[in-house]
């Protein structure tokens, strides 16, 4: 096959946010965060199939049909595609064409989907294209899609700051695993960042790195999400499904992600967390629930 025309894929896998502290707000709205962000095993996965047509997206995969009112230039990965057109230079081979977007991560959910699929588009059509745009201009184009979308960039666990757009080096993870759970719920980000009251948390101290998993809890266990009480006002399922993973066996900790309403569990390992999993799975059925490991 002629490497123009052979499919390209990207993965845009889960954020989670281990910890996130709102530490305080901005004049114009926006809120000052401190989290540990890492990304896991479960994803979306984005397709390019160059054309001759305009560039257009389709929507595949369980959560397809949920985006599919959004499938046209507002969806994350049409806003990506057309600032990255805008951002290339003269060399650049831009062409139309479809991309496939394989949704398997529910909607407004807490981890990031719209954002890694964002993330995931400019850095597929910056190779697809041959644009050489650099990471640093790739870095302003992500910022301006969205706060979670710098992150997403690399898709490595790192500390984010400011609103989203200062990151840092995480501490070096141990080898630990993940439970995913999903109530069926969109929840929106604006609706849970206005709905927080109380006391700005402070920035974590955090290690170079933990060399276990037990540490790694000890730490977390004294840190917070921000947002978990007011998504459980706006959201009240979350708290049946947190109390649904602190009860799985060997689960370390269960917390919210980002705005939710996905929670986590932590595991001392992948087996642990994909056998909690398949258990959790069958007695909820009606929930999106997912095991396995970080990236
Ligand atoms: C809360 C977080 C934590 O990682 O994750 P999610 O719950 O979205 O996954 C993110 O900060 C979300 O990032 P993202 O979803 O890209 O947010 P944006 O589209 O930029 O903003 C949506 C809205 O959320 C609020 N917002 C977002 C980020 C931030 N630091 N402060 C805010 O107040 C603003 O009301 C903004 O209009
Ligand atoms: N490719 C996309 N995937 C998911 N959501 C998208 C996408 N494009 C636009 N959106 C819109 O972005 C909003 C946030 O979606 P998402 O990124 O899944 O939330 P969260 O960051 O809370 O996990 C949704 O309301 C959705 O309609």
């Amino acid at each position: 096959m002629d490497p123009t025309t052979k499919p390209l894929t990207e993965a845009a896998p889960a954020k989670i946010n281990l910890y996130l502290h709102v530490t305080g707000k901005r004049s114009d709205g926006y809120h000052l965060l401190d989290s540990l962000v890492v990304f896991a095993g479960a994803g979306d996965r984005l397709r390019y199939e160059p054309g001759q047509e305009a560039l257009h997206l389709v929507l595949a995969g369980r959560f397809g049909a949920a985006l599919s009112d959004a499938a046209g230039p507002d969806n994350l990965v049409m806003k990506a595609a057309a600032a990255l057109e805008a951002a290339c230079g003269p060399d650049a081979q831009v062409r139309g064409g479809r991309l496939v977007l394989e949704k398997d991560l529910p909607v407004a959910s807490g981890i990031g989907g719209g954002s890694a699929d964002a993330a995931a588009a400019l850095r597929l059509l910056n190779r697809a294209w041959n644009a050489q745009v650099d990471h640093a201009t790739l870095l302003r184009l992500a910022e301006k899609l969205g706060a979670d979308v710098p992150v997403c960039l690399a898709s490595q666990s790192a500390r984010m700051e400011g609103i989203g757009e200062e990151l840092s080096a995480a501490p070096v993870l141990p080898a630990c695993g993940m439970v995913l759970v999903n109530c069926g719920q969109a929840v929106s980000t604006p609706d849970v960042f206005r709905k927080r009251d109380g006391a700005f948390l402070p920035r974590a101290p955090l290690p170079a790195r933990w060399t276990d998993a037990a540490s790694m809890v000890a730490d977390l266990t004294r840190l917070d999400n921000s947002l978990e009480a007011p998504a459980c006002v706006v959201c009240p399922p979350v708290k049946t499904v947190l109390s649904a993973i602190e009860g799985l066996p060997e689960c370390l900790l269960s917390r919210m992600s980002g705005s939710g309403a996905t929670c986590f569990g932590l595991f001392p390992s992948v087996q642990s967390a994909q056998a909690a999993a398949a258990r959790l799975a069958q007695a909820e059925p009606g929930w999106w629930v997912w095991g396995g490991g970080l990236v």
